[in-house]
């Protein structure tokens, strides 16, 4: 991995005034429709709990008092003339009551924290989500997006969702660790739409960066769904729009794109992106963002995005102690929210090692596994496009329906490949790990690394392609002689995710990891002149 990244996210100063916009926007607002209606949302009824209760008698003390008001964490509206006189009695005994809230509702924060299992560390944390209805009652979301949440079956936010939701709407820049699977999506997408309030009349407003096309098509369209009934403009860069759009002209209010496509668009020598109004940056899977083949790219976007209001926030499921060094010195007094174990897996997925000895014991062994219990859908990964292809061709005529995908099909091909299985056309996808990682297919019951991982952060990844939002899910890995030295490093992902593993693999001595890409010996059964 490319260490050299202190160059990325400079220039950023921070900007005090606009907290006080931030401030006016919390405040608590009649939820209504277009039409004018109030949703009957009684999902979210607002059961007034001992967090808002504090809340709301420390903010009635506060604003009798001709001081400096606090906004989870930041100084705003220092004094006003127009507050009536408090004597120092009277004051000093709101200010110990005061006190004695705050250190309550940090117990109580530490206790919400503990019971998810979330980790937080920075200035002046906001206090954790205790269900959906504090959007509104906190932060005055507006109705339609708890009617969407409604819509999308969420009741209870996740973990995440919890800790990553008042941070960013408290204006802090965030870094994020959470299980595969567990909603991060909506932890960035939200707050998006609930500060960005209205739809854009001038240029970009906010930007999320994803590594492929197929998660950028996906966040697409989970954006998409979440802003629904507003007007926010949602665009995806596309091949056509770099090729033929005029930016000068690009209304858009959340704009999704790798960082090739949008790199692109800023260094067109004519009608090139115009990226310094944007407020909001997301790197979505953000370590794999700052690896090698992606940096200089991503580190352009986010040069681009000069804003010196805006927030950024890096999101994975994974976050190597890099990335970590980048955020905590180059990000503005930014929180760091880790859940669950840093170096574990979903906890909702059976890990599975099995000793397949070469590659032919493991095309005999995918094949025992499927005769005894094909439980599809299934995804299957390997370490190249041409192991894609030859495992393909071993596959298809086995009366498996199955798929392959890599980088080498064209877009629209990529696209038919995951709507079939996504549909349910395919039973079987065999993938290289360009759907290693982001991509959320419900149903997948089952992830079989027919290659072993290239590192311990792939391995979390592709078989947290199964086993989402709190689903059930197994991940099977086949391993070979070749593999044998990294089976520790498994080992370890195994013990922190809360899985037996046998103590002679806790033996195995521990190797320093780097990209693990073993020649291995082919997978093709037949000889080559005797194929198609
Ligand atoms: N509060 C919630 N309640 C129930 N399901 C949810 C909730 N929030 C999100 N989900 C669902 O959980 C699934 C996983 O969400 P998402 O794709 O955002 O996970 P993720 O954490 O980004 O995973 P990955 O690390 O693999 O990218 C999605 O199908 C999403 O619709």
């Amino acid at each position: 991995m490319e260490r050299d990244t202190s160059f990325l996210l400079t220039g950023i100063k921070f900007n005090k005034k606009r907290f006080a916009i931030d401030f006016a926007r919390f405040k608590k607002k009649k939820q209504s429709n277009d039409d004018g209606s109030v949703d009957d949302l009684s999902y979210f009824k607002r059961e007034h709990t001992e967090a808002d209760k504090v809340a709301v008698s420390v903010s009635k003390k506060r604003k009798r008092k001709n001081a400096s008001e606090r906004v989870e964490g930041f100084n705003v509206f220092k004094g006003s003339s127009s507050l009536p006189v408090v004597t120092n009695e009277e004051s000093d005994q709101e200010d110990n009551n005061q006190k004695k809230e705050l250190n309550r509702q940090n117990e109580r924060d530490l206790r919400l924290r503990k019971k998810y299992g979330i980790n937080v560390s920075g200035n002046d944390v906001p206090s954790p989500l205790q269900s959906f209805a504090e959007l509104s009652t906190r932060y005055g979301c507006d109705s339609y997006l708890l009617h969407n949440l409604v819509k999308l079956g969420f009741k209870e936010p996740t973990p995440i969702q919890r800790q990553a939701i008042p941070v960013l709407l408290s204006g802090r820049e965030c870094f994020a660790k959470a299980p595969t699977g567990s909603g991060k999506t909506l932890a960035f997408v939200y707050p998006m739409l609930m500060k960005l309030k209205h739809a854009s009349k001038d240029g970009i407003r906010a930007v999320i960066l994803c590594h492929t096309r197929e998660l950028a098509t996906q966040t697409m369209r989970e954006c998409k769904k979440m802003a629904k009934g507003s007007k926010f403009r949602i665009k995806l860069m596309t091949k056509e729009l770099v090729r033929n759009a005029d930016f000068a002209k690009v209304y858009c209010d959340i704009l999704i794109s790798t960082p090739r496509r949008l790199q692109l668009c800023i260094s067109k020598k004519k009608k090139k992106i115009d990226l310094s109004r944007v407020e909001y940056l997301v790197l979505d899977e953000s370590d794999k963002l700052f690896e090698h083949s992606l940096l200089e790219q991503t580190d352009s976007v986010v040069k681009a995005c000069c804003n010196p209001s805006i927030i950024r926030s890096l999101f994975s499921a994974t976050l190597p102690d890099f990335v970590e060094e980048v955020a905590r010195t180059v990000m503005h007094d930014a929180v760091r929210v880790i859940v669950g174990d840093k170096n574990a897996a979903s906890e909702s997925i059976k890990q599975k090692l099995i000793f397949a000895g070469t590659e032919e014991g493991k095309l005999l062994a995918l094949r025992q596994s499927f005769a005894e219990s094909l439980n599809p859908p299934v995804l299957i990964f390997v370490q190249s496009i041409e192991r894609a292809e030859a495992l393909y061709e071993e596959l298809k005529f086995d009366s498996i329906r199955v798929g392959v995908i890599h980088s080498n099909l064209s877009q629209e091909q990529r696209e038919n490949v995951i709507d079939d299985f996504r549909a349910g056309k395919t039973w079987v996808l065999i993938a290289t790990d360009v759907l290693g990682r982001g991509m959320d297919f419900k149903g997948v019951k089952c992830v079989i690394n027919y290659d072993f991982p290239d590192c311990a952060a792939s391995y979390i990844h592709r078989i947290g392609r199964s086993g989402r939002a709190g689903r059930i899910g197994e991940g099977i890995t086949f391993y070979t002689e070749d593999d044998i030295p990294y089976l520790r490093n498994i080992a370890n992902v195994m013990a922190a995710s809360g899985c037996e593993v046998p103590s002679w693999l806790m033996d195995l001595p521990k190797k320093k990891w780097k990209k693990h890409y073993p020649r291995r010996e082919s997978i093709a059964t037949k000889p080559k002149d005797q194929e198609e």
